[in-house]
């Protein structure tokens, strides 16, 4: 069947805005000055869709953490607001609407095994094991440490930790995953690998994502949107879209069209060196 023509006497842009995803999170003039006086962001406007694989790239200081810090409500804007599922953070966590964090660094406890690592957050809210270790299961298969199961983190390499670390955060089924440069410390071939990996959980969980990172390469081959910023004062000053169909594969890293998509980056990230380049 034909689907229905759009009606014209419509304006176009609302026409267009009506066939945009849903947005997940706004964030909506919002600005954060810390307590001893530090500017990190200025007033910041930002719609995450849903379906959409962010990317926030920009040069050291420039306010990602910050900002990912206040999409994910562990950190609150000194000015503005910022929205989830068009409410308040009390939209957060009900089904549908769950937001799972990966940080720069795996945060693992040393003493437990790699299970109970990615059932903490199961035992914290004191799931019962019935209920928690098939899913625990699940996510260590997922990002194929079934094997490891009972190791130590002291056991694995840095790769298999930032695994362990992804696990945990699928084992909640989170809808929205964000991820604050979660491959940053590893090696080129290990994070290759795991950016591949992402990518399929993505696709295959229909996730949300928001990713932090300063490699050009990571935020051309992973995203949908790469959101590139400005540090002194924090700030965004460029959007770029990356049209390429998934999955994608290696091919397109060696391809004419992902280093075009690099260098448009890299101009957009020299202007991000000039002083108070989209600065107010
Ligand atoms: N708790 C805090 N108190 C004071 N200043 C802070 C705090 N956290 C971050 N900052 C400052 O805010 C600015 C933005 O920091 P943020 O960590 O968000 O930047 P970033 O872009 O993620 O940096 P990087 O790429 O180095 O991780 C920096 O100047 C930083 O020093």
């Amino acid at each position: 069947m034909t689907p229905a023509p759009l009606t014209f006497d419509e304006p176009e842009a609302k026409a267009a805005a009506r066939l945009q995803p849903a947005p997940v999170i706004e964030v909506l003039s919002a600005e954060k000055v810390f307590a001893d006086g530090t500017r990190a962001l200025q007033p910041v406007d930002l719609t995450l869709r849903a379906g959409d694989f962010m990317t926030l790239i920009g040069p050291s200081g420039c306010g990602k953490s910050t900002l990912l810090g206040m999409m994910s409500n562990l950190l609150q804007p000194s000015e503005g607001r910022l929205s989830w599922w068009r409410g308040g953070p009390e939209k957060i966590g009900a089904k549908g609407r769950q937001i799972g964090i990966v940080f720069q660094d795996p945060t693992l406890m040393p003493w437990a095994t790699v299970e109970s690592n990615v059932r903490l957050l199961f035992d914290l809210d004191r799931v019962p094991a019935s209920e928690s270790m098939p899913r625990v299961r699940d996510a260590l298969a997922r990002v194929g440490l079934s094997k490891f199961a009972k190791h130590y983190p002291r056991q694995l390499s840095g790769g298999m930790r930032m695994r362990v670390a992804i696990a945990r955060a699928l084992a909640t089924d989170p809808d929205v995953l964000l991820m604050d440069e979660p491959f940053g410390a590893l090696d080129e071939f290990t994070r290759h690998k795991l950016d591949a990996d992402i990518l399929d959980m993505w696709q295959e969980r229909s996730l949300t994502a928001v990713f932090v990172t300063h490699s050009i390469y990571e935020a051309v081959f992973l995203s949908t949107r790469i959101v590139v910023m400005a540090a002194s004062p924090g700030r965004i000053i460029h959007e770029i879209i990356v049209d390429e169909p998934f999955p994608r594969d290696e091919s397109f890293r060696v391809s004419t069209r992902f280093a075009n998509l690099c260098a448009d980056v890299l101009n957009a990230l020299s202007l991000a060196q000039k002083p108070n380049h989209g600065a107010s």
